[in-house]
């Protein structure tokens, strides 16, 4: 069972904080992503208070949940974030966040996102490979900045997740070799006049159930941390990624206060900045998809629940195969059976859930549970189906943070070749 604070059955009834989801359902129709402000605070402070007399950034990834309000709950709490596009740069200084406050993640940069990142001021520069290396330097010499860089250094460290999120193992994309970081980190303070190296970067995946990949990577990046130093490279900053997974179902995650001990052991007495990139584990749990029973169906050797949410909405069952629990928001007595819990996108992947005991009747109201993090912002119009709205919770207040969209906005852009031709 995932696990919530906020969403509780408070006299029958599933709540966020102290709103039945009926009620929201009511109001805002369904599907529709609700999110608690006060799950999402407390995640945010158990990061902060855990990192108590260590200089520290907590750099939001973005990519988890892009959705203004977050964004702008976080950066007034003092968070900073890790992007991944010139899009999420717009988005976080819209929502009011602190440039100086932003790393840079990717493997493919372009030129017009590099220019608007220096322009804007960010932190740092989070840079995969020497090709890249070499291009940010030709923007900053053009735009006379100096460009601040860590290199993101890829540890071959098995992070035993899903193979589809797992990044830091060295047949993966993602960062330089660990074998070519010394050299990369020297030719850069000799041969390119336009940035600084200053920070050093991993992150070896997402959704992380243990400790150790997590400790074997920082004593590998520890270990060529001090390595630089020797060579008089200074590294003012170690950004240690995210990937602290959450519990979706029976995973045992290891708690956040565990967590960023573990990292702060690893560092020692070491005096570098830590910086974290955590995505899943801040929002994950802050939030629920609220759906409703369209129909049920019989078939000879299976019960279907179709839903009015669908692989668009949340594509994590199909993509990964991703548990999430489904949950009753009025709980029920009685006889359950059996269900596939699955929605109206034509397509046999489209399934929310697999063998869920339910008791349920037409128009029931369900929560998947959570779905605070990838679960809008991977979300897509595919069927022709409107993005869902976004609700936020916050005590006995729920706000509107993104109407549901309209048909008539998904076309707005398209352009039929002969108007006269309809
Ligand atoms: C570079 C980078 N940083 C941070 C994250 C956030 O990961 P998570 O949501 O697992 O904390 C990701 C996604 O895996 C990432 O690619
Ligand atoms: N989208 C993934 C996480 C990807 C992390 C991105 N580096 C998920 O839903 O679990």
């Amino acid at each position: 069972m995932s696990e919530s604070v906020t969403f509780t059955y408070q006299s029958g009834q599933l709540h966020a904080e102290s709103v039945p989801l009926s009620a929201i359902a009511k109001q805002f129709g369904t599907p529709c992503y609700v999110y608690s402000r006060k799950a999402l605070t407390a995640a945010y402070q158990a990061f902060d208070q855990a990192f108590a007399g260590r200089d520290h950034l907590i750099c939001y990834a973005v990519k988890a949940n892009a959705n203004l309000a977050i964004l702008n709950v976080l950066a007034r709490l003092g968070s900073g974030f890790d992007i991944v596009s010139g899009g999420e740069l717009q988005r976080v200084l819209t929502a009011g966040g602190d440039p100086q406050k932003i790393v840079f993640s990717g493997v493919g940069k372009s030129q017009d996102e590099m220019r608007a990142a220096l322009a804007a001021g960010i932190l740092c520069f989070n840079v995969e490979s020497e090709m890249e290396l070499a291009s940010l330097n030709q923007v900053a010499k053009e735009m006379n900045r100096i460009a601040p860089v860590s290199l993101r250094v890829n540890p071959d460290v098995d992070a035993k997740t899903h193979p589809y999120i797992s990044t830091g193992l060295k047949e993966n994309k993602f960062g330089i070799p660990m074998n070519e970081a010394e050299r990369i980190y020297l030719t850069a303070a000799l041969s390119f006049s336009h940035v600084h190296v200053t920070g050093l970067d991993c992150h070896i995946g997402s959704q992380l159930t243990e400790l150790e990949p997590f400790i074997e990577a920082s004593d590998k990046m520890l270990a060529l941390l001090d390595r630089l130093e020797k060579q008089g490279v200074h590294i003012e900053h170690l950004d240690l990624g995210g990937g602290l997974g959450i519990r979706y179902d029976q995973e045992t995650p290891p708690s956040i206060q565990n967590y960023v001990a573990a990292l702060c052991r690893c560092l020692d007495n070491r005096k570098q900045r830590l910086l974290i990139e955590p995505g899943r584990s801040l929002v994950g749990n802050s939030g629920i998809l609220l759906t409703r029973v369209e129909y049920l169906k019989h078939a000879p050797h299976r019960n279907f629940a179709i839903v009015d949410a669908a692989m668009n909405d949340l594509m994590r069952p199909a993509l990964y195969d991703a548990y999430h629990d489904i949950l009753p928001v009025i709980s029920k007595t009685g006889e359950c059976m059996t269900y596939q819990v699955v929605g109206p996108v034509c397509e046999t992947g489209d399934f929310i859930g697999h063998d869920r005991k339910l008791n349920l009747a037409k128009d029931d109201l369900l929560s998947v549970m959570a779905a605070g993090a990838y679960g809008m912002s991977m979300s897509s119009n595919y069927n022709t189906r409107p993005r869902v709205a976004e609700v936020m919770v916050d005590g006995d207040t729920v706000h509107l943070i993104r109407a549901r969209e309209t048909v008539e906005q998904l076309m707005a852009p398209e352009k039929m070749l002969d108007e006269h031709h309809r």
